[in-house]
């Protein structure tokens, strides 16, 4: 058979801490798969450069066979030239006693000037998640600074929250992982976020059921998520990093490979469905086919839910409104 073409990968923030988990797992084939040779774009800031070149001398003492090439630059179109997917990790983190939604001024002007550079050079079928926070409000800037790319192909990471709910259900329920199926993050990665269990489901029968206690559902389960990541910082003294690369690697490898007709949660372009203003930037629950994502439409919520949806959106909308100069 012959070899396939690379695929061409870029990816923001190389020297920092989510890319030193990240980048090794994507050059071992844990995106494209076992047989896809990639090339590796790494973007990151002047100052940056020496340490980005210290994390490639590491890349080439792993002796990847599926690592053709390594780019190294601070220049957005070059990185995301001719990308096939764009990883857009670059950007601070919070520290200890912060909110992402902190991070709004200090990092929005990254999404302006790269959803330029993302219009001007990657493929136009090119698959963009981000994963720098505050993220969903961060891709609505990038979607809105790259006009001629389509916003379907830009998306936010909720992945982790999902991958966490799954931990914890499963925990709680007595089952494996793997065996739950139809579970939601919806809304904002942050505080407001709502991971739904209404739907899910392990052997057929709802978890709501298996477990059957709401009250830990609303006072533990969904607090516990949403909160998982400021423990994280005080636990580990920074923000998440192998986690945050795995759920990334998740996200892009079922959206190209497909999620096996189960629900994940992705951050996604909306488009007016479940009462979520058009065009924000929120969490829902999709199944990746054939290398696209269809939403999951036609349910009807109840009042608990309602009022979880509505406090994400709130927060959402706050911070459209934060940064409408920068929407073009
Ligand atoms: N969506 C999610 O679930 C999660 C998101 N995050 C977010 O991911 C981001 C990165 O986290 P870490 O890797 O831990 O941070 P880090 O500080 O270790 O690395 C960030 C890297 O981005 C680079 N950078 C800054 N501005 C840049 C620009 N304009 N262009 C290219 N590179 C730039 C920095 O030089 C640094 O090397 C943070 O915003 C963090 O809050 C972290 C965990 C989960
Ligand atoms: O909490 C943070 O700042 C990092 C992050 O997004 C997470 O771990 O979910």
């Amino acid at each position: 058979m012959p070899t396939p073409t690379p695929k061409r990968i870029a990816v923001t923030g190389a020297a920092g801490q989510i890319c030193y988990a990240l980048l090794f797992r994507i050059a071992k084939g844990d995106v494209y798969g076992p047989d896809q040779p990639v090339i590796l774009q790494l973007l990151d800031l002047p100052q940056a450069q020496a340490a980005v070149r210290g994390v490639v001398m590491e890349l080439e003492d792993c002796a990847f066979p599926l690592l053709v090439d390594t780019i190294v630059t601070d220049d957005p179109t070059v990185a995301f030239r001719d990308a096939d997917a764009a990883f857009f990790v670059g950007s601070r983190p919070r520290s200890k006693g912060m909110e992402r939604r902190d991070l709004l001024s200090a990092n929005a002007e990254i999404f302006r000037v790269q959803g330029r550079a993302l219009n001007e050079a990657a493929k136009r079928d090119a698959k963009v998640v981000v994963v720098g926070n505050p993220a969903n409000t961060n891709a609505m800037i990038l979607a809105a600074n790259a006009p001629d790319f389509p916003t379907e192909n830009v998306t936010s990471m909720i992945r982790l929250d999902h991958n966490r709910a799954l931990t914890q259900l499963a925990a709680r329920a007595g089952v494996a992982v793997g065996d739950i199926d139809r579970l939601a993050v919806w809304g904002n990665h942050s505080p407001t976020m709502f991971a739904d269990w209404t739907e899910a489901v392990s052997g057929g029968r709802l978890l709501s059921e298996i477990i059957d206690d709401e009250t830990w559902y609303r006072e533990t389960l969904i607090p516990d998520v949403a909160r998982r990541g400021t423990a994280i910082i005080e636990a580990r003294g920074a923000s998440s990093a192998a986690s945050a690369a795995n759920a990334a690697i998740d996200h892009m490898h079922d959206w190209i490979h497909g999620s096996d007709g189960k629900w994940v949660s992705m951050g996604v372009h909306s488009t007016g469905a479940h009462g979520i203003p058009e065009g924000l930037m929120f969490g829902v629950p999709v199944v990746c086919k054939d290398g696209s994502y269809e939403r999951v439409e036609g349910l009807s919520f109840n009042e608990f839910q309602n009022g979880m949806m509505a406090r994400t959106i709130a927060e959402l909308e706050e911070e459209r409104e934060a940064v409408a100069a920068l929407l073009g």
